[in-house]
């Protein structure tokens, strides 16, 4: 068993495959399955995953596998399976299929360096200056020297020098530092008698170590003892004592006690819930189910109970939380039932952290993991259950390559696992409720809230009657006078602003000119506090203009709501009530998220203003008002999705009154309250929205009817983009069904982003079976422009960003 089959790090179409290395004498044993390994690949050094570890190979003479770089995998059996699926159902890469399942840190890094390959006497004067009696010298040095790249291609074409490229693992463990006796007890004591009196410091240190011969914290040591690593020093330096290095996690919880919780006996709803759930785990079978259960009908509490039984088991659980509801409150929740059995991985958490706790998982210490989208990797291996809530975020789909759905991965291994997937959520999706409708998933319905608490009332108010009438403030006569009553009351309110949509932007009264970023096609967003204008895109900035830059007029100003704008005005409104904003700037900093929601549940604000980060996952009991400022904001996105998205957002938002004992209110301002999404979800009226969109996409041919590929080609020349996407509309239109609809070419809703034009084409097809091959095919025929003229071509087989 010498040869390696290697997936190497070079994401090209022509490198995707296993490269058979040969396995060196030394590592014979040592090289497995799911190991990062380097290996020469052409001039370099580079990462690579081994896939497999055979005796067999086709080829004569074979490199060799130069070190490993992990001496545990990386990578289970099932998950080197997965890698490949992935790369299959989404078109990536192998090598970025299996970089995705892994923590940051993981991900090999490359140092190039410059290697002096001849004597330093036959070098020339530069290449001898650069080096200056040193045989290697970073890269990055050239470009501070006097010497040009192509004086350094001649050294290299001379055979005088050549580049190397480093494999850096950026993986650190955090160690910390342990002082032992280096030498046996009786040793000590003779040393002790025979240190003159005056070495006060060092008679002190070893009479410690006589009494206590145990290793302890050097930084517990030195302050137990009142001194300083000087003193250490000299027993160190004659090797009397010993530092060792130990592990240690970094643990963001660590100092936190979660007061631990009991089950609660369940409800006869979450008991019919959990039954077919227990019995699948029982018996080990695969069945996805889909728990429809509205806001407050104690979702979390079934998930915990099946949780309990896979433990009681010995196997482990997974469960997904949208990134945004991983809330502190969140992750007490299943802390504070499961303790240190749970590994918590989210965005928010540093590099190290993630890593650290990926470690928990790999070591087996761990049974459950509770995280955002890229936590349904886990490395566990005796999986029990696989839990999504809030299942109609889409942030379980991933936006950047590999483009693959958390939601077909969790079905992906619990099939290999024989366990069930539980998809939560007080409003599905239309695919998934479509399913469920179908029985291919099975549907668990919890209709009641707990405590029979009644949904909240919701009221909807019509914005533009309040400007007819003179109301020009962005808060309704009856939504002051309801914040107002509440504020009296002791009770607090929850305020909610849509995010996308309603940034501040900057336009000129005069001459409408709107100010836009210079390297994408949207408009700029004011930001206050810096006085400066922000693309959200590319993070161009520049300041404020004082004058309109096409008209000069001196009337340029900035609008839209912001949440710091709804501030103001609350603040003007209601002068004496206490508030919390919640957005992107006021929890930037670490651990302010936790802050923020801490003080209000202390009641220390009357009202928590925020945007999407609020409208999750929140269970405050005193919350007996939420408004939504404007709940046609997202309504008028170009996405076919946007009514559902409409839908989804104000039943979670409304969700967040009335919890327990006290009743709720919901109001909802807006400029459409007629449109169905708005209104149907002001009654909580799930089913009669879900077929009013169904039938809406069968008539416009969307998902859950039609399946959809979105393809993006994007080049900085406007002219070859339209070329290309014209073309390839062209090669699709030969290549698939006649059933096949394709639209395009037409430019993508944001036609420039970074310098870069869009252009994109459409594919609604209900059976395609020769897509993948297509689609690869294309690849294959812009290879070179891609790898050489800066094409780029993007294909999202289930799009959510249409933009
Ligand atoms: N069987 C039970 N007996 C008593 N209280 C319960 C029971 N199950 C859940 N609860 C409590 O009811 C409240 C609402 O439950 P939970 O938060 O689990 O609902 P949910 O369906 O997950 O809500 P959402 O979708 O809004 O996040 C919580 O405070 C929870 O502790
Ligand atoms: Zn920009
Ligand atoms: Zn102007």
């Amino acid at each position: 068993m010498n040869i390696a089959r290697v997936i190497v790090d070079v994401p090209t179409s022509q490198t995707n495959r296993p490269f058979d290395y040969k396995i060196p004498d030394s590592l014979i044993g040592v090289v497995a399955p799911g190991m990062r390994v380097i290996i020469p690949f052409g001039p370099r050094k580079i990462m690579g995953f081994v896939l497999e570890v055979t005796d067999q190979t086709s080829f004569t003479r074979l490199k060799k596998i130069q070190d490993v770089m992990d001496l545990t995998p990386v990578l289970t059996h099932e998950l080197i399976q997965l890698g490949r699926w992935i790369s299959e159902t989404t078109l990536c890469f192998y090598v970025s299929a299996y970089q995705a399942m892994l923590p940051q840190l993981l991900k090999a890094k490359y140092e190039k360096e410059l290697w002096l390959l001849a004597e330093h006497e036959d070098l020339t004067e530069d290449l001898e200056r650069l080096f200056g009696g040193r045989g290697v010298v970073p890269y990055e040095e050239i470009e501070a020297s006097s010497l040009s790249y192509s004086q350094i291609q001649k050294r290299i074409h001379e055979g005088l020098v050549e580049v190397h490229y480093k494999v850096k693992g950026k993986e650190t463990k955090k160690k910390e530092t342990y002082i032992v006796p280096g030498i046996p007890s009786h040793r000590l004591e003779e040393i002790y008698h025979d240190t003159p009196k005056q070495a006060k410091k060092q008679r002190l240190i070893l009479a410690f170590f006589i009494e206590y011969p145990d290793e302890i914290l050097q930084k517990k040591l030195l302050e137990e003892l009142k001194t300083t690593r000087a003193s250490l020093k000299p027993l160190l330096d004659k090797e009397i004592l010993k530092t060792v290095y130990k592990e240690v996690y970094r643990d963001p919880y660590q100092q936190r006690e979660y007061e631990r919780t009991t089950p609660f006996p369940l409800t006869e709803e979450q008991q019919e819930a959990i039954e077919p759930v227990l019995a699948s785990i029982e018996d080990k079978r695969h069945v996805p189910f889909l728990l429809h259960g509205v806001t407050g009908s104690g979702k979390t509490e079934v998930y915990l109970q099946s949780i309990q039984q896979v433990l009681d088991d010995g196997r482990e659980a997974i469960v997904l939380v949208p990134e945004i509801a991983l809330t502190p409150q969140m992750v007490e929740r299943f802390k504070g039932r499961f303790g240190s059995r749970v590994a918590v991985l989210h965005s928010a958490l540093s590099a190290g952290e993630k890593f650290d706790e990926w470690r928990k998982i790999q070591r087996k210490e761990v049974q459950v993991v509770v995280g955002a989208r890229s936590a349904i990797f886990a490395p566990f291996e005796n999986i029990g259950i696989i839990i999504i809530d809030e299942e109609h975020e889409s942030s379980y789909k991933q936006e950047d390559y590999p483009r693959y759905h958390a939601r077909d991965v969790a079905i992906e291994r619990g099939k290999y696992h024989h366990c069930p997937v539980v998809l939560g959520s007080a409003t599905p999706t239309l695919e998934s409720f479509a399913r469920a409708q179908k029985d291919v998933y099975k549907l668990l319905t919890l209709k009641k809230r707990m405590n029979n608490a009644s949904m909240p009332e919701v009221e909807l108010v019509d914005m533009r009657k309040e400007l007819h009438a003179g109301n020009r403030s962005m808060f309704s006569i009856q939504l002051r006078e309801k914040i107002e009553d509440r504020i009296q009351k002791g009770e607090q309110v929850v305020l909610f602003l849509n995010r996308r949509g309603y940034s501040t932007f900057v336009m000129c009264r005069d001459c409408g000119e709107v100010k836009e970023c210079p390297h994408c096609d949207i408009a700029l967003t004011y930001h206050r506090k810096a006085e400066r204008l922000k693309c959200h895109y590319c993070s161009h900035e520049e300041p404020m203009p004082t004058i309109c830059p096409s008209c000069e007029s001196d009337t340029i100003r900035y609008f839209g709501t912001g949440t710091q704008k709804v501030e103001e005005s609350l603040n003007q409104l209601i002068p004496d009530a206490r508030i919390i904003r919640m957005d992107v700037d006021t929890t930037r900093r670490k651990g302010a998220h936790e802050r923020l929601l801490t003080k209000f549940a202390d009641k220390e604000a009357d009202i928590l203003l925020g945007t999407q980060m609020i409208a999750k996952g929140l269970d405050f009991g005193n919350v007996t008002l939420v408004g939504v400022l404007a709940a046609d904001s997202l309504l008028h996105l170009p996405d076919f999705r946007s009514s559902e998205k409409t839908f989804q957002l104000l039943t979670q938002v409304s969700g967040r009154a009335g919890r327990h004992t006290l009743p709720g209110e919901v109001i909802v301002q807006s400029y459409t309250p007629e449109h169905y999404s708005i209104e149907m979800a002001s009654q909580y009226d799930f089913e009669s929205f879900y077929k009013k969109e169904m039938k809406m996409r069968k008539t416009f041919r969307y998902p859950p009817y039609y399946f959809l590929t979105l393809l993006t080609v994007s080049h900085p020349n406007h002219l070859y983009t339209m070329d290309v996407t014209q073309k390839i509309v062209q090669f699709l239109r030969d290549h698939l069904s006649d059933q096949a609809i394709i639209l395009g070419p037409t430019p993508s809703p944001l036609t420039r982003i970074k310098d870069r034009y869009r252009y994109q084409c459409m594919i609604k097809y209900r059976n395609e079976p020769t897509l993948h091959k297509v689609m690869n095919r294309l690849f294959q025929i812009y290879e070179d422009a891609i790898q050489q003229k800066d094409l780029q071509l993007t294909i999202d087989f289930q799009p959510y960003q249409l933009m």
